[in-house]
């Protein structure tokens, strides 16, 4: 390739600040401008920066196309891969020109005619339009500064109106009235109380409520994991992957700043965020702790009962990104889905007083979602899976894959296209009571059970009450023969699956199998067999779990090496890679049934987890571009936040209250919001304003029916208490119980559109926005294109 006579060394910041925004938005880590404004590094063309983030996005596809005909990213593997993108986009979609004289910058110019010749190929297609533009705004009322009537009658007063929805049972009737959302028009959402809906190009960031925190712009689908988690004032919560905190504060108001939230973040930066949201929300019961979380337990943090496992992820839900690079990147899922796995099975065998688990994800690939869930469950024996639209108690239509059977039926997804929000997953666990089952747990050969289909475990059951009714000894033959065939059919599966560990696999295959054939061996004493073989079976579980977390603390201890020995993991990673490198793809986390392991497992099992740390760290140093940095920055950061007083406790601070009785209760979310928020004040002069009132206390009686279903649990004391404060209020709401009729809507939209005008006209002036309406000239494309906001919601 052609290169330069005096080749200068440096390439611009521009671009090299530009390829680790457009990487770390990859990831999931922020909304474009939200990562140009934390990234940017004091690089004065911010503008330039969004323009070649965005372009790039925008002409992704052709730029795909483009590398995967030129081979450049092979051809040129010792350049960043997304430095390579961003100078393309530069060089085809830019200045049209690479003016610089580094080396890097004239190899890729030296591809110019090379990617002309096969952009021809590419049918001229538009600029993709963002999907965003139908997605509505979402508003959450932040209720540790105002309750959601408050913020609902100051919406009103500045000429708002709303629109209301009250049938729970009408999902469709809501998403279409929320796609119709007119100008100056607002809702409340059908399924979380405290979250406001607004048309799509509304704007908030010169809104007062805003730059108070009295509202945060989140996402509907980022706001259901908290709500869903329902932890009850007074609690103890553990949010693991807690940066940048739109959860977190969520949390937070949950638990009416009364109780604890450990809200851990692994990236010194990112924690620093993460303090500042949760400073200026007003939470108080939250401590930032810069750690990462799979070096923690339960003896560090003490009691905590509901744990929200939100961790990095492909990103792929997140609309504009929905098709990005990394969409197909198989091997790049399997990395994301192994460090998933971990960090999930951490949240559930490291907490004993643990009783709500929401893992969720902003993907909507099953790779990171049903598919850890299903790993996770076949190997947990305290855990079940909990049905999340009974527990959202309101209509719902995007569920898990149907491959996936019942396990699909349980878990939640959010689709931009039928939720009008971004893609979300999210499934629900909860410690088994007693008596309980996981019924998703695998007691055959864990890790390796492929029938997950509900049809299936339907025949299986049929199968096996009609041996019940069989001669006793024809059915000890018969199942036990059952028992064997299964254990050969599961490890012709994991010949299949794991290649070269099928020895392994098979000696584990056959000690599980035998555990279960000799328990099954005296059919007479069933109901002492069952006992016995509960036990055996937890035994296993134990020690596999124990196995879990050996492996989780290894995989601790060498990624907090990492930075020293990056190399030698590479080194471990390939050697095992030769004879494990089709388990790594099918079964990255082969479950670990340790009961009884022989050297030679061992030695298979450390092999496996030097493969899984290796994928593990590998996508984690994809995930974090801060933990490229040396360990002095590193340390020198920590410092930093130390003196910021970011904390790491050895001791968690005594709790305020303890409103939860033991037996794993939690509130009744729904209901918090409509009875703990609504305070009214009983001489407004105005008549328009006691109207407004009234208004507000009326659809506050709608959202108290919105209850989240805890599964018979009890409702927190400390809510009954407030309730019986606050009756009065809501006895007065019944007194003025009058709500906009149609008509009141109709005549008062043409006067909220001449004031609506005028405060458009003085907020846009000022717009955040604005700064990427006129998008450096060199980006005609993106010019072209009206920019549309992104708030921090991609979280
Ligand atoms: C998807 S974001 C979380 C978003 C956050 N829950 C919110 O609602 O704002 C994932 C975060 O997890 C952090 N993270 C990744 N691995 C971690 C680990 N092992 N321990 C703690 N934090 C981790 C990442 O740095 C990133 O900030």
């Amino acid at each position: 390739m052609f290169k330069s006579e005096k080749p200068s060394v440096r390439l611009p910041r521009l671009y090299k600040i530009a390829a680790l925004i457009a990487k770390e938005y990859s990831e999931g880590l922020g909304s474009i401008k939200q990562l140009v404004y934390e990234k940017r590094k004091k690089h004065p063309r911010i503008k330039s920066l969004f323009a070649l983030v965005s372009v790039l996005y925008q002409r992704k596809d052709e730029i795909e196309h483009l590398l995967k005909k030129t081979q450049l990213l092979d051809k040129e593997s010792r350049i960043d891969p997304w430095v390579i993108k961003i100078l393309v986009t530069e060089l085809l979609y830019g200045k049209k020109t690479l003016s610089g004289q580094t080396r890097i910058e004239q190899t890729i110019k030296g591809y110019e005619q090379m990617f002309k010749a096969h952009l021809s190929d590419v049918i001229e297609a538009p600029v993709k339009e963002e999907t965003v533009s139908t997605k509505p705004k979402y508003v959450r009322v932040n209720t540790l500064k105002k309750t959601v009537g408050e913020a609902i009658d100051a919406f009103r007063d500045e000429e708002w109106i709303l629109i209301k929805h009250s049938d729970k049972n009408d999902y469709n009737g809501f998403v279409e009235k929320v796609a119709a959302l007119k100008d100056g028009e607002f809702m409340v959402d059908m399924h979380v109380p405290s979250l406001l809906i607004f048309p799509s190009k509304t704007h908030f960031y010169n809104h007062q409520a805003y730059k108070n925190a009295t509202i945060v712009l989140q996402d509907k689908a980022s706001c259901l994991p908290v709500h869903l988690l329902a932890p009850c004032p007074g609690s103890t919560v553990l949010d693991m992957c807690a940066a940048p905190g739109m959860k977190t504060t969520q949390l937070a108001a949950a638990l009416e700043n009364q109780g604890v939230i450990y809200a851990v973040e692994r990236d010194a930066k990112r924690a620093g965020i993460l303090k500042g949201i949760v400073g200026g929300s007003g939470a108080t019961c939250v401590k930032v702790i810069n750690k990462d979380v799979l070096q923690c337990n339960g003896k560090e943090f003490p009691g905590v009962e509901y744990i929200l496992v939100d961790p990095s992820c492909s990103g792929s839900g997140m609309s504009e990104r929905a098709t990005s690079f990394e969409s197909k990147d198989l091997s790049r899922l399997q990395k994301l889905a192994g460090f998933q796995i971990i960090i999930l099975r951490s949240a559930l065998t490291r907490y004993p007083d643990a009783k709500r688990v929401v893992y969720s994800t902003c993907s909507l690939h099953p790779e990171e979602n049903e598919e850890v869930v299903r790993q996770v469950l076949e190997t947990n024996s305290h855990f079940k899976l909990v049905d999340a639209k009974k527990l959202l108690n309101a209509d719902w239509k995007s569920f898990g894959s149907p491959d996936y059977g019942e396990l699909g039926e349980f878990c939640l997804y959010a689709r931009p296209d039928e939720d009008l929000t971004n893609g979300f997953f999210l499934a629900v666990f909860e410690r088994l009571g007693e008596g309980e089952q996981n019924t998703f747990f695998n007691n055959k050969i864990f890790g390796f059970k492929n029938e997950l289909n509900a049809k299936d475990r339907r025949k299986e059951r049929k199968l096996e009450a009609q041996q019940n009714a069989e001669q006793p000894e024809m059915k000890k033959g018969k199942k036990n023969r059952r028992k064997m065939n299964a254990v050969g059919d599961d490890s012709n599966n994991a010949e299949e699956m794991v290649n070269g560990q099928t020895a392994a696999v098979k000696k584990v295959q056959n000690n599980v199998g035998a555990t279960v054939v000799n328990d099954d061996a005296d059919i007479h004493k069933e109901h002492k067999n069952k006992k016995k073989k509960k036990r055996v079976k937890d035994d296993v579980v134990e020690s596999q779990e124990n196995a879990i977390n050996d492996t989780v603390t290894e995989n601790v201890s060498e990624i907090s090496d990492k930075s020293s020995g990056s190399r030698k993991k590479k080194k471990h990673s390939s050697e095992a890679s030769e004879s494990t490198d089709d388990l790594s793809k099918s079964d990255q986390t082969l479950v670990m049934n340790d009961n009884a392991e022989s050297p030679k497992r061992k030695k298979k099992k450390k092999m496996r987890e030097n493969v899984n740390e290796s994928q593990y760290i590998a996508s984690e140093s994809n995930v974090e571009a801060v933990d490229k940095k040396d360990k002095k920055v590193k340390k020198r950061e920590n410092e930093i936040l130390k003196n910021q007083d970011i904390f790491v406790e050895d001791e968690p601070r005594k709790k305020k209250k303890k409103h939860c009785s033991k037996g794993g209760e939690s509130k009744d979310f729904s209901k918090s919001d409509a009875n703990n928020e609504i305070s009214i004040e009983e001489d407004k002069p105005k008549k328009k304003k006691r109207k407004h009132i009234s208004e507000s206390e009326e659809l506050i009686d709608n959202l108290a029916n919105m209850t989240v279903n805890t599964n018979g649990i009890e409702e927190c004391e400390s809510r009954k208490k407030k309730r019986k404060h606050r009756s009065k209020d809501s006895e007065l709401a019944e007194v003025s119980n009058n709500g906009d009729t149609p008509e009141t809507i109709d005549n008062s939209v043409e006067q909220h559109k001449s004031k609506k005008k005028k405060r458009k006209n003085d907020s846009e002036v000022n717009e955040l926005s604005e700064d990427f309406r006129n998008i450096d000239v060199s980006y005609p494309n993106s010019k072209k294109k009206k920019k549309k906001n992104k708030d921090l919601e991609c979280m």
